[in-house]
Parts: structure tokens; C-alpha cells; sequence
């Protein structure tokens, strides 16, 4: 099925990648809306991360097409793509420990992308500025003088979402960012999660159910690589045949 309503930030058709003739991801067509928490959900060995691997280009498809704000991202290398927009953060944080909070998020203020823009760039009021206001959105106002080295497992989370916001992706991409995390943590994830989607839109690979209830914009069942059910929490958890799936094994 193909879909051409211009109002989708990323449109997802037919993706398809093949290990050794094993389609990990198999004819998957999804559609994301600005301003959306797509959460993706599904069994060990479902396809998550795969997907996220192809729309970010760190596994090349071996068919179907990913259009983001109309341009072909599997046509482009990793870093085009995050130049086009499209930012992705993994399970384990990778935060630079001996810099402090300030210096991770300036480290990834976007500086230009030619070789004057890096020559030129001053700590100018601008970038502070910007820092100050990642840093309050991700709850470490207080801490911006601190070594990474010296944040607990939820704020280094907080901080690499924050060094990626900076560079504001239109389609910001998490995998099970609350992994580990306090219940506190989660519930402050939750809360920047659903702040951050009034300017982009984010897909979110997770496990903890509790947190896909208080994220959701629309939650999407991967099964076997392709699209087992989609809708609300509501509708996808009354769905017998994601029941099966979750129950049956
Ligand atoms: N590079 C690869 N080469 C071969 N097989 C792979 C590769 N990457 C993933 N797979 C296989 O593809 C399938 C989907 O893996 P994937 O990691 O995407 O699942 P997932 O839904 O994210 O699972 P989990 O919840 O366990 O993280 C698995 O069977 C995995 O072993």
C-alpha cells in the first residue's frame, strides 16, 4: 500500500533486508506524522533495531525505499543522513566521561558543515544560550559544570538525547532509552519525551509497556519483520493476534 500524503516526515514502503536469505525486515511499510511518538515494539528477534539501522544507514536495505521529507535516505551515507535530519541514539550511552555536561552538548552544537564553519566557531552567546536550554530540558541545569564520568546511568541518557536535540533533528530515533533507569528516571524520560515531540517527531524502540502508555503517539507490532498490528496502546494491546504473539511463546 502506498501512501503519498505530503504531511509525513518519514514514510517507510516495502523495506526489506535479507541476512544470508533471512529477511530480518520484510516488506515493512510504516508512516510517521510530525509531532509523533511512534513507539515499536515486538519480540526479541522482531526487527526493531534493524529498522532503526536502515533508516539511519548503518545497514544497507536490500529493497523498498525510506523517504524522509521527501529524499531517498537509502540512496545516502550515515552522515548525509544525519546531516538531512536524522538523529539516532543507541542502547548504551557514549558520552565523553572526562568532559563535563557543558562541554558534551557544545561538542555537539552543529558548527557548519564546511571547513570555514569549524575554523570560525566561537563560544559565542548563541551557543550558551542554546546549551542553557537543552540542559533545562533534559534536567541538568544544575550540573552543566560536571563530568560526564560523574552522572548517574539516567542523566547520561539524559545528556547524549540532549547532545542530539542540539543539533534539532526533525526525526529523532531511541533505543530503549529507559533501559536501566530509576522509576523516577522513567517518569522524567516520559515527560521530556512528550515535551520534545511539539517540535520533531521521535521513534522509540521499548520494552516497558508502562512507559509506551505514557509516550505512545501510536504504537507499531513488528513480528517476524513485518507489521503484526498499529494503533493506539489501546487497540494494539486488544489485538488477539498481538496476544498470541506475546502469550503464545
Ligand atoms: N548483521 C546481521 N547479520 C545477521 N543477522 C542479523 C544481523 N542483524 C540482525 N540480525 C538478525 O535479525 C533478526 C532481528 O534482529 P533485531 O536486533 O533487529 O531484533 P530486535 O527486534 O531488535 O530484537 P531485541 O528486542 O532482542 O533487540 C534477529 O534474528 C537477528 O539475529
Amino acid at each position: 500500500m502506498v501512501q503519498n500524503n505530503p504531511n509525513f516526515v518519514l514514510m517507510v514502503e516495502d523495506l526489506t533486508v535479507s541476512f544470508d536469505g533471512f529477511k530480518a525486515v520484510n516488506d515493512l511499510s510504516f508512516y510517521v506524522e510530525p509531532n509523533e511518538c511512534r513507539v515499536i515494539i515486538g519480540p526479541n528477534g522482531a526487527g526493531k533495531t534493524t529498522v532503526l539501522d536502515l533508516i539511519c544507514g548503518r545497514t544497507k536495505a536490500t529493497g523498498g525505499s525510506v523517504n524522509f521529507k521527501g529524499q531517498e535516505l537509502l540512496n545516502m551515507r550515515e552522515d548525509q543522513i544525519v546531516h538531512a535530519g536524522v538523529g539516532r541514539k543507541f542502547q548504551t550511552p557514549s558520552v565523553y566521561e572526562d568532559l563535563t555536561v557543558f562541554e558534551n552538548l557544545e561538542l555537539s552544537y552543529p558548527k557548519g558543515h564546511n571547513v570555514f564553519g569549524a575554523l570560525f566557531f566561537r563560544r559565542d552567546d548563541t551557543v550558551k544560550d542554546r546549551i542553557q536550554e537543552i540542559a533545562e530540558m533534559i534536567f541538568l541545569e544544575e550540573l552543566l559544570q560536571e563530568k560526564a564520568a560523574f552522572l548517574s546511568h539516567g542523566q547520561k541518557q539524559w545528556l547524549e538525547i540532549g547532545m542530539l536535540l542540539i543539533q534539532d533533528p526533525e526525526l529523532l530515533m531511541l533505543d530503549e532509552p529507559v533501559a536501566g533507569m530509576s522509576v523516577a528516571e522513567r517518569k522524567k524520560t516520559a515527560e521530556l519525551l512528550n515535551r520534545i515531540i511539539a517540535d520533531r517527531s521521535v521513534i522509540v524502540i521499548e520494552h516497558d509497556m508502562g512507559f509506551v502508555a505514557d509516550i505512545a503517539t501510536r504504537v507499531t507490532v513488528l513480528h517476524q519483520g513485518k507489521v503484526l498490528s498499529e494503533g493506539s496502546m489501546e487497540r494494539v494491546q486488544n489485538d488477539p493476534k498481538v496476544i498470541e504473539v506475546y502469550l503464545g511463546h
